[in-house]
């Protein structure tokens, strides 16, 4: 029997592309750790994210391809993921967070805070570090979806590299999510009386205040529309991309375009559109309706050249374990919901690594 060696397990892998990023595994220095001991062989795929989408199939084209090699009797892959960051290591505001995400929409009420909620959970259960920033200054509503309506957030001393100690905010946890919400800035009821930049020079700093520790995203539930506030959160906030939730209505859609130019314009990348309320299935009868028309979230996105996220069904369901503070994800993780917000969470993550390549190659954090 030929022995096997480490440049032909290199050179079978060379032939396997990562199918997002257009290269093959060996180039974007995503093999790790090769091991050979007779005809066994173990390596690590070091993925761009733990929510990849084309885990199996690349799992399943590295064995294809070592299985070929003349010798080879056992492959063991193991898939670790290392997400890859935009911003320059030590940034100022959020060193440690890899990615900041708003999630937007043109106008209220279409859903964004359930959708930010479920997919932050989603990427959580994908493995990722995952905290969410409620800056909904006009209704705050993450902290009751993820029910931490009651809790407090409390202060603790963070001992920075340096040696300083600084007072730091703890984040809240529930269902594997960090979160905090400007709803904790105020008293339960009272408005947040801030103007534009002003409200962005706090957000920002409150934001900068917590001590997120290490995270892979950072999901900001935006307020609705494109108002000052909005725009002085983007101009404060260090953002890797933008999520656009919409219906598929297509009023919706012109005023989503609103948001999404209002972004562009700050040179936020556009990381998809995500269609939610698209269809509803009726539990009696199995027939779909199309209670706010059809498509109208893809057609923007494909109107638009920017990538479409998925479609988000309505549903009973959600809406009342949303009321209870228990999200969908949690409490029917079977559910085709459930299934649904998997899939756009690894079409957001897949997006995110695309970007992050695109503009600092081969750079991991
Ligand atoms: N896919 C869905 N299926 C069923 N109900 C949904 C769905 N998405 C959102 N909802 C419900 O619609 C209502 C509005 O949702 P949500 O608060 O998430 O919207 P929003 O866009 O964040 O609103 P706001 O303008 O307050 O920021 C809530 O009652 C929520 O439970």
């Amino acid at each position: 029997m030929p022995e096997v060696t480490e440049a032909q397990v290199l050179a079978a892998l060379r032939t396997v592309p990562d199918p997002d990023l257009g290269k093959d595994l060996v180039s974007l220095n995503m093999i790790k750790n090769v091991r050979i001991c007779e005809g066994n062989v173990a390596f690590v795929v070091e993925l761009t994210t733990p929510a990849c989408p084309m885990k199996a199939k690349i799992e399943a084209d590295c064995r294809a391809a070592v299985g070929a090699i003349e010798g080879v009797t056992n492959i063991k892959v193991e898939l670790t993921a290392n997400v890859v960051s935009r911003r320059a290591q030590g940034g100022k505001v959020l060193p440690k967070v890899k990615h900041v995400i708003a999630i937007a929409s043109g106008k209220g009420g279409v859903g964004k805070s359930t959708v930010t909620t479920n997919l932050a959970i989603a990427l959580a259960q994908a493995g990722a570090r995952v905290g969410v920033m409620d800056a909904d200054v006009y209704g705050p509503t993450i902290p009751m979806l993820l029910g931490l309506e009651d809790e407090q957030l409390e202060q603790i001393a963070e001992r920075q590299v340096d040696g300083n100690v600084i007072p730091k905010i703890n984040p809240l946890e529930r269902h594997g999510v960090s979160c905090v919400s400007v709803g904790f800035m105020v008293e339960a009821g009272q408005p947040l009386m801030l103007r534009g930049p002003m409200l962005g020079k706090v957000v920002n700093q409150f934001l900068g205040d917590v001590a997120w520790g290490e995270l892979d995203y950072l999901l900001v539930d935006m307020p609705p529309g494109t108002g000052d506030v909005t725009i002085s959160l983007v101009d404060a906030i260090p953002l890797s991309g933008a999520v656009i939730v919409m219906t598929p209505q297509d009023v919706a859609a012109s005023i989503a375009v609103k948001s999404l130019k209002a972004f562009q314009k700050s040179n936020v990348p556009i990381l998809g559109i995500v269609e939610n309320m698209a269809y509803f299935v009726a539990p009696d009868t199995g027939k779909t309706y199309y209670i706010f028309g059809r498509s109208g979230g893809q057609e923007a996105a494909e109107a638009l050249q920017v990538p479409f996220l998925g479609r988000i069904p309505l549903e009973i369901a959600t809406r009342e374990a949303s009321d209870c503070g228990e999200p969908v994800l949690i409490t029917d993780p079977e559910s085709a919901q459930a299934v649904v917000f998997h899939e756009v969470a690894g079409k957001l993550a897949q997006q995110i690594s695309i970007q992050a390549r695109k503009f600092r190659p081969l750079t991991v954090m």
